[in-house]
């Protein structure tokens, strides 16, 4: 069912609805001739005699019927998309236009194209490989710079290629250690023991070190998570809706108003950033609030950056301690986790009084939720404690979760091999790991993959891509 086979696909290539222009594409054998039989160029000429990579300005018919004025671009096989024979339709961007269309050439005998079926065809062409054309996919979902930076990256070959260049060289030792394994019975050595070592160390390194980049490509992917947590009635509620620009959250002077976490997410500097607000932090005996604290813990959890708010017009002499106490309760409990502490309503807060807290509270940032005083100041610390320095490099990203899991397939099996090699295990046994690090290595390049992969990479795309 996925061979490229022999049929001629068709997809509306632009949004559905009404627009100044859409794009219907046609790809397969028949696309060129199909499209030639209706269409009669301003030129004269026929698009069958036309080369690769022209565009030209024509009626399109469907028998005798003008269906629209249109422009044709046509790409001849190998040289498109797809690798394929494609033409592309630029037609009015009427939603009946785009039907009629459609129709008329699934009368002819094309077929409608499956989600992703021009790039699933554009991969078994060669014309990319498996992880370029997932990155089609991220790079059409991609909604801010840094997952936008990430898929673009990808998409253009990113680590692939040099998981091919190494998965190479291994299949080499492979075939050398097989050679050995016929030669049994006589002591050969063809594979370089130590060249082979150091094969193994560089492919443990390279997928150490894109293993350890997932962690911040998924969450770059997902929006950083950043829970906002604190005592109940500090503003926490008041500071989500004033960061979303949007009443989220209900606000109000009862303790306890946020019983289940709330979040949303906004783009700050091309990086997306998903604010989680949470219940505020209390013993109580009310069953459903100590649902939702617990709530908070898990949040808190969960999130890259902690912002801890506490109400500075409330805080007197014990509380300003207590408050301190909870800080470092907080570092403690998540070690490595940068922590914001926040003083809200800092309108109500007298310039000396701010200033002892200041004092005994090092590095807090004062802000009003209310009158959004000091929310610039928040965000641009927040950005701090994110690396943006990892955008800049063009150190690859891992943000595909099929990826790391053959990445750690494969890392687990080098070790093996490693491990093997310098307990001297048979060569036997040593090889079978060799294959299986091949094997996982060949999955995200798609050099290894079955239909049933493919099927469930490709249906995740939009029709038309
Ligand atoms: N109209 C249109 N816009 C589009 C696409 C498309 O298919 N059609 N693309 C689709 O996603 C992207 C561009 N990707 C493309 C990639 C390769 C070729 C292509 O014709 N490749 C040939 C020739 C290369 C050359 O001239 O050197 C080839 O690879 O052999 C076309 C589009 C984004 N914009
Ligand atoms: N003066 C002043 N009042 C604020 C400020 N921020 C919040 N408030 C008020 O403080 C009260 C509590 O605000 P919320 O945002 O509901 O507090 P919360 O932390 O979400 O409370 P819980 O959901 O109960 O945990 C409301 O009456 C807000 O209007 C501020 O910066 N200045
Ligand atoms: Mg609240």
């Amino acid at each position: 069912m996925l061979k490229a086979d022999q049929d001629t696909i068709i997809a509306l290539a632009t949004p559905a609805g009404s627009g100044a222009i859409a794009v219907i594409r046609l790809s397969g054998p028949q696309a060129i001739s199909l499209v030639s039989s209706c269409f009669r160029a301003a030129s004269g000429r026929s698009l069958e005699d036309c080369p690769g990579h022209t565009i030209h300005l024509g009626n399109l018919y469907e028998g005798k019927r003008l269906l629209d004025e249109v422009l044709v671009s046509v790409f001849r096989a190998p040289r498109s998309y797809t690798g394929e024979n494609v033409v592309e339709i630029s037609c009015h961007g009427s939603p009946y236009i785009q039907q009629e269309i459609l129709q008329s050439f699934l009368a002819l005998g094309c077929r409608m194209a499956r989600p992703g079926e021009f790039t699933l065809r554009a991969f078994l062409h060669g014309k990319m490989d498996l992880s370029q054309a997932e990155a089609v996919a991220d790079l059409i979902a991609s909604e801010n710079e840094a997952s936008h930076q990430i898929a673009l990256q990808q998409m253009r070959g990113g680590y692939s290629s040099e998981i091919r260049d190494l998965r190479d060289q291994l299949i080499h030792f492979a075939s050398m250690i097989a050679l050995e394994l016929d030669f049994s019975g006589e002591d050969v050595e063809f594979a370089d023991r130590e060249a082979f070592r150091e094969l193994l160390e560089k492919i443990a390194r390279l997928l150490k070190k894109l293993i350890d980049s997932f962690a911040m490509g998924n969450v770059i992917k997902k929006g950083i998570p950043i829970a906002i947590a604190g005592q109940p009635n500090v503003g926490k509620s008041t500071l989500l809706n004033a960061l979303l620009q949007e009443e989220r959250a209900i606000v109000s002077d009862i303790a306890g108003t946020t019983r289940d976490a709330i979040e949303d997410e906004i783009t700050l500097q091309g990086i997306g950033f998903r604010f989680i607000d949470t219940a505020g932090l209390r013993e109580t005996a009310d069953t459903i609030e100590s649902i939702g604290i617990q709530r908070t813990y898990e949040k808190m959890e969960q999130a890259r950056v902690l912002v801890y708010m506490v109400d500075s017009s409330a805080l007197d002499g014990q509380g300003l301690e207590k408050a301190r106490l909870e800080s470092e309760a907080l570092r403690a409990q998540y070690p490595g986790k940068p922590i914001l502490l926040l003083a809200n309503k800092k309108d109500l807060l007298s310039p000396t009084r701010q200033e002892e807290i200041g004092q005994a509270l090092e590095g807090i940032l004062f802000i009003s939720a209310k009158t959004g005083e000091g929310l610039e100041e928040l965000q641009q610390r927040l950005l701090g404690f994110i690396q943006t320095g990892l955008l800049r490099n063009n150190d690859p990203i891992v943000s595909n979760s099929r990826h790391y899991e053959a990445l750690t397939r494969a890392l687990e099996a080098i070790h093996r091999v490693q491990e093997g090699m310098a307990e001297e295990v048979p060569t036997d046994l040593v090889s079978i790991d060799i294959n299986q690090a091949l094997f996982h290595l060949g999955e995200i390049t798609g050099q290894i993959s079955t239909d049933d992969l493919l099927g469930n990479i490709f249906s995740n795309f939009c029709i038309g891509k």
